[in-house]
Order: C-alpha cells, then sequence, then structure tokens
C-alpha cells in the first residue's frame, strides 16, 4: 500500500498552511517528518487522515481516497495522535472494544492482539480503569495499543515519543519494526532527529510548509554537500539555508 501525496496546498480557514507538498510512503517503508515548530507537520497529517481537505491536490491509498472511498479509507489507517484522546466514560477494555468494532476486527481477535500489546506496555492489569486513572505516558499507551490492534497498512503516528518513559519508547520502535517488516507504512513525525536518523529509511523535510528536502541520509548528505554529517546536522544546515533563500 503506497500513500501518495501529491501536489497538495491546503491549511486552515483560508489560512494557506502547506504548499505544493508531494512525497510518497511505501509499504515496508518508515519514513521521518521532520520540521520546526510550525513547519506544517500536524496539518499535513491532519490532510492526511481527513481532518482537513486539501484546497487543492490529491491524497491516496493505492486506489482508495477519502473523497470517494472514506470508510475503506479511514480503516487503512491507525493513527496516534500527539495529544492522548480517550473516551473519559470508557474503560481500557472498552476502548479496545469499540476500536475493534470501528475496524471491523473481531472482539477475540482484537482481544489476543491486545493481550500481548498490554503485556507489552504493561497495563494488562488495568483492563477495567477508566482514563481519569492513567498517567498521560499510560493514555499515550492505550493510543499505541488501540492503533496497532487493527495491523492498518499505514500507520501516522504523531510525535511518538513524547511522555512515554524510555522503556515504552523502545517498545514502540521495536512494534514499528516489526509492523513494518509485515509490510505496513510508518510515518512518523518527530523533533527526536537521533532516533529518527537510527530508525527511518527516509526523511521528509518540511520547512514553512514546504518540502525542502525527500530522501534517505545517504541521499540527504550528497545533495547538501555534507558528507558525514547527522541528521540533525544537516536540518540546521537545511533551514539557515532556506531562511537566507527567503530573507
Ligand atoms: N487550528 C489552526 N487554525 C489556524 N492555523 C493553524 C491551526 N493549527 C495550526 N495552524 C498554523 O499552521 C501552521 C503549521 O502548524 P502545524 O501545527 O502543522 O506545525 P507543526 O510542524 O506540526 O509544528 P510543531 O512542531 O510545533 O507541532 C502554523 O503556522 C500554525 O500557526
Amino acid at each position: 500500500m503506497t500513500l501518495k501525496i501529491e501536489n497538495v496546498t491546503g491549511g486552515y480557514f483560508g489560512n494557506t498552511v502547506l504548499k505544493d507538498v508531494s512525497f510518497t510512503v511505501n509499504d515496508g517503508e518508515l519514513v521521518g517528518l521532520i520540521g520546526l515548530n510550525g513547519a506544517g507537520k500536524s496539518t499535513t497529517i491532519q490532510e492526511i487522515i481527513g481532518l482537513l481537505t486539501p484546497y487543492q491536490g490529491q491524497i491516496s491509498l493505492d486506489d482508495l481516497t477519502i473523497t470517494k472511498q472514506a470508510e475503506a479509507y479511514r480503516q487503512k489507517i491507525g493513527f496516534i495522535p500527539e495529544q492522548p484522546a480517550l473516551y473519559e466514560e470508557l474503560t481500557l477494555r472498552e476502548h479496545i472494544e469499540v476500536t475493534a468494532l470501528a475496524y471491523d476486527v473481531a472482539i477475540d481477535v482484537a482481544m489476543a492482539r491486545a493481550d500481548k500489546l498490554l503485556k507489552t506496555f504493561r497495563l494488562s492489569d488495568k483492563l477495567d480503569w477508566f482514563p481519569a486513572n492513567f498517567s498521560k505516558g499510560m493514555k499515550q499507551k492505550v493510543m499505541i495499543i488501540c492503533a496497532f490492534l487493527t495491523e492498518p497498512s499505514l500507520y501516522i503516528i504523531d510525535e511518538p515519543f513524547l511522555g512515554l518513559d524510555p522503556l515504552a519508547i523502545n517498545d514502540l520502535i521495536a512494534l514499528m519494526l516489526d509492523m513494518k517488516k509485515s509490510g505496513a507504512a510508518i510515518l512518523m513525525s518527530t523533533h527526536i532527529l537521533s532516533t529518527a536518523e537510527k530508525f527511518c529509511d527516509k526523511f521528509i523535510v518540511l520547512h514553512e510548509g514546504q518540502v525542502i528536502a525527500d530522501g534517505d541520509l545517504t541521499a540527504l548528505r550528497a545533495k547538501f554537500k555534507l558528507p558525514d554529517a547527522s541528521l540533525d546536522e544537516i536540518y540546521v544546515a537545511l533551514t539557515a539555508e532556506s531562511w537566507q533563500a527567503h530573507g
């Protein structure tokens, strides 16, 4: 399954944020979406998951688009937002059940998948707890468990490492690598460039709503003539160059 963003221009009520954004995420690929605060990462994600509609351009998952096949398109995507959003009146078990229903996964299959994930994230004994009793990191783990138990074709993960403890970060990375190996596509926005550098197959660098670089570390180093540079160093150089170009 390939996520294709083609010449997308979009934003909020006439406030154009994204300008002619194009990139792809292929199956078996972990792609890092990086950029400064306000660069347009969350806006890009909102366009992909259908919370915003592009003013121009196309977003497709193979032959599916959100305008033509909304339900089938949405069911292919597992989304983990930056801020956990849970139903205050539902227990953890009920969150798993509601997710299974929304994604057409049989409850017993969902519970079996969840069982493994609950063990990984040390929440097995909290199935009857309500969100009010969870810490922020625990809420984020519930979002992760619900997204992964649907085994979607495409994972969209917004800032996954904020608020998770180091053990949970390692567990999440291991899960992402497993899903990638089994053919899923993953788009992850992050500011943690050292981790992105280690695990991502390629990077989309957004700056002021535009893609200013797209490729793996070797390609970025070659393109910007920075041999041996880290992703962090390339990123600082890229954004400085881009500001000069704009100024
Ligand atoms: N709900 C909104 N209404 C209007 N403008 C918005 C809204 N949300 C974001 N913006 C604007 O869109 C631009 C891009 O913001 P976005 O949240 O996509 O950036 P980001 O790259 O995700 O940043 P961060 O790293 O801080 O999360 C910013 O100029 C921001 O002011």
